[in-house]
């Protein structure tokens, strides 16, 4: 129940999934259905020019999907996660991973995607690495592009001082290589939890385990010693090379190119695979890259801001926001110094926010009219507005120094005053306007 083929006969089930037996490409054209396809069905596909496995794009690109993958509904996405994560429960261990059944040395032989003209080369974007962490001694799940160099090398793309990086600095500072594991083609619930930025030493695989009821199973890993899922469509282990770095960009969750940066060098020392193995890959910038990213973290800031102040109602990372950059607080409002405390445990809450919005209980958090309705009607930028500025923001941002990976922020409180007369915010309402059928009147 835990692996990616149990997920890919349930939406097969639904008919979530169609299946392309038709030859293509892994340059351009699997990104190009991808994109056509993006916000419907997920796709398999069978014949690939370039290798003999097979590859499932826009898994779990439906908010319908996402919540399935966690034995939901899209009305109770957040509270799965939080749930998750408060129950987060350590997988059992177990000695026979069915990917041990099928070992090569070359990384060319999956079928690693081009997705986009300029991009410098191909990438792995559903990768998700296995780590251990040096204090805890418990091990850290997250999600990292790959760009082979050749058979036996990729750039492994880390954000600076997320834990994957820490672990990685450690190492280093300890004149050592980073021994890490990868999987690719894991159940979606897998890349949920690796997409959710747990604590430090809490293992986000603990979260997957709970999102999939206690089903999950972990294999150990010859070489690395780690363990990963047992289910997994594709393994690597190896490591991360202290002393090497080699140049690479790519598109982003903002679907812009990431400038140019180097990266550190993974090490091929086992790649396993199950036999018919089936790739995953995310088209960056689309629907499946920002559900698998967004998702988690606007879930996060749901449990916090209602724990932190219960007058919180929704949470909203916005669709023009990329879903990581924006964020709308919906509130009843008790006091108005409330919006101004809540755009900064909002901030405090994910630090690659730029923008935070506070409204009414009567505007919708998740439309962008009705919120930009607020602004206009309720919002005054001499009292309402609040800039910070040079704060540690999103290191995909172009627009911010992201050499420094500082930006301005901008909070708004586009809530009604309290002090003023409530009827001037009243939305007017015409009496016994339902009952009027205007077939009745006009012919
Ligand atoms: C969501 C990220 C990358 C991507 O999937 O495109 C990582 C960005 O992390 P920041 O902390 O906002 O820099």
């Amino acid at each position: 129940m835990s692996d990616l083929r149990n997920y890919i006969s349930q939406i097969k089930k639904i008919n979530d999934l169609k299946i392309i037996k038709r030859k293509v490409s892994t340059k351009f054209e699997i990104a190009g259905i991808t994109a056509k396809v993006d916000g419907s069905h997920a796709v398999l596909f069978e014949n690939i020019k370039e290798s003999n496995f097979h590859l499932v794009a826009n898994l779990v690109g439906t908010r319908k999907r996402f919540a399935l993958a966690m034995g939901g509904t899209e009305n109770n996405i957040h509270a799965k996660i939080i749930s998750a994560i408060k129950n987060a429960k350590h997988p059992r261990i177990i000695p026979s991973g069915q990917f041990l059944e099928n070992k090569s040395k070359n990384l060319f032989s999956m079928p690693i995607v081009t997705h986009f003209e300029k991009e410098s080369g191909p990438f792995i974007t559903s990768s998700v690495a296995y780590a251990k962490n040096p204090e805890t001694g418990k091990q850290n799940s997250s999600f990292h592009r790959m760009m082979p160099i050749d058979k036996t090398h990729f750039t492994i793309r880390m954000v600076e001082g997320r834990h994957l990086h820490r672990c990685f600095i450690d190492a280093k500072e300890h004149g050592e290589d980073l021994k890490i594991a990868i999987t690719v083609g894991v159940h979606p619930a897998i890349l949920i939890a690796g997409a959710y930025q747990a604590e430090w030493g809490q293992d986000e695989i603990d979260i997957a385990n709970s999102l999939l009821g206690g089903k999950l199973t972990l294999t150990k890993l010859p070489f690395s010693g780690l363990n990963v899922p047992s289910g997994s469509e594709i393994v690597m282990e190896g490591k991360i090379l202290r002393d090497k770095t080699h140049p690479e960009w790519m598109v982003e969750m903002l679907q812009t190119y990431d400038h140019k940066r180097s990266q550190p060098v993974f090490e091929l020392e086992n790649l396993y695979f199950r036999t018919n193995p089936i790739f995953h890959d995310v088209l960056s910038g689309y629907s499946e890259h920002r559900l698998l990213m967004g998702m988690p973290i606007e879930s996060k800031l749901n449990g916090e801001l209602k724990k932190a102040f219960p007058q919180t109602l929704q949470v909203s990372m916005t669709n023009g926001g990329c879903n990581w950059l924006h964020a709308v607080v919906q509130i009843k409002k008790k006091s108005d110094s409330d919006p101004k405390k809540i755009i900064k445990k909002t901030f405090a809450s994910h630090r690659s926010l730029k923008q935070v919005t506070v409204v009414d209980e009567d505007i919708d958090p998740t439309n962008a009219e009705s919120v930009e309705y607020a602004m206009a009607t309720r919002f005054q930028a001499d009292k309402d507005l609040m800039i910070l500025k040079k704060v540690r923001g999103s290191s995909l941002d172009p627009s911010s120094n992201q050499k420094k990976l500082q930006t301005a922020k901008m909070g708004i409180d586009a809530t009604r005053p309290l002090s003023k007369r409530p009827e001037g915010f009243e939305l007017a309402k015409i009496p016994k306007i339902n009952k009027i059928n205007l077939e009745k009147y006009i012919k």
